[in-house]
């Protein structure tokens, strides 16, 4: 890649599982920008950001990635076991998410076992864990399920913290939070990407 910003070039992409089941797709992924994606149930949001993280199969197409670059990836559930006996702050620590001073917002969750927050605290920390780690793009699928008005605002807080060397891809339903947290978005149709902003 010539340009020094471009983190990310997805090109004619289609990927899945067994058999394709997204694409074909393309997008950019540029130092600074926070892209926003949407589109109906089943259209492969999830699938693409998977394929981006290599935890889905390319069939055509191709991704490319700037040398180096670190890729953080959320899933949509984050895994939670039963029993999860540290806390939030050795959480950031064994994740290396120490990019940047946790925000006071999430001070009260820092203390806590993780095994003892709601669902949507729980995910704030994840979010965190991925915004604060050493990945230059971060992919979040559907960071607002689980959470209240009040925590979205929270997220909404967290997101700008991302700094101008990093990069987010974020999938969600709610375009309301999309417009407000992304400085660019695009909708994922049944068969390719159209931008719509
Ligand atoms: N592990 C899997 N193996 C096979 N097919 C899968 C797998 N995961 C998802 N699919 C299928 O791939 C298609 C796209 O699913 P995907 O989860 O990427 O869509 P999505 O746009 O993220 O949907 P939603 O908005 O409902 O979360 C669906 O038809 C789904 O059934």
């Amino acid at each position: 890649m010539s340009d020094p910003d471009l983190l990310l070039r997805v090109e004619n992409l289609r990927a899945g599982y067994r058999q394709p089941v997204v694409g074909p797709v393309s997008l950019t992924l540029r130092r600074g920008e926070r892209l926003g994606m949407s589109g109906a149930n089943g259209s492969g949001k999830s699938t693409l950001l998977k394929a981006i993280a290599r935890a889905a199969q390319v069939f055509s197409g191709h991704i490319e990635r700037a040398p180096a670059v670190q890729v953080a990836y959320l899933e949509q559930q984050p895994v939670r076991l039963a029993a999860m006996p540290i806390t939030g702050q050795e959480l950031l620590r064994v994740a290396g998410a120490t990019r940047f001073p946790p925000p006071a917002g999430l001070a009260g969750l820092l203390k806590r076992r993780l095994d003892r927050l709601s669902g949507g605290q729980y995910q704030l920390l994840w979010i965190w864990c991925a915004l604060a780690s050493a990945a230059d793009v971060v992919l979040l699928d559907e960071p607002t399920n689980n959470l209240d008005p009040t925590h979205c605002a929270m997220l909404s807080a967290l997101l700008q913290c991302l700094c101008d060397e990093q990069a987010l891809l974020i999938v969600s339903h709610d375009r309301e939070f999309l417009m407000k947290s992304c400085t660019r978005q695009l909708e994922l149709d049944w068969v390719q990407s159209r931008r719509v902003g």
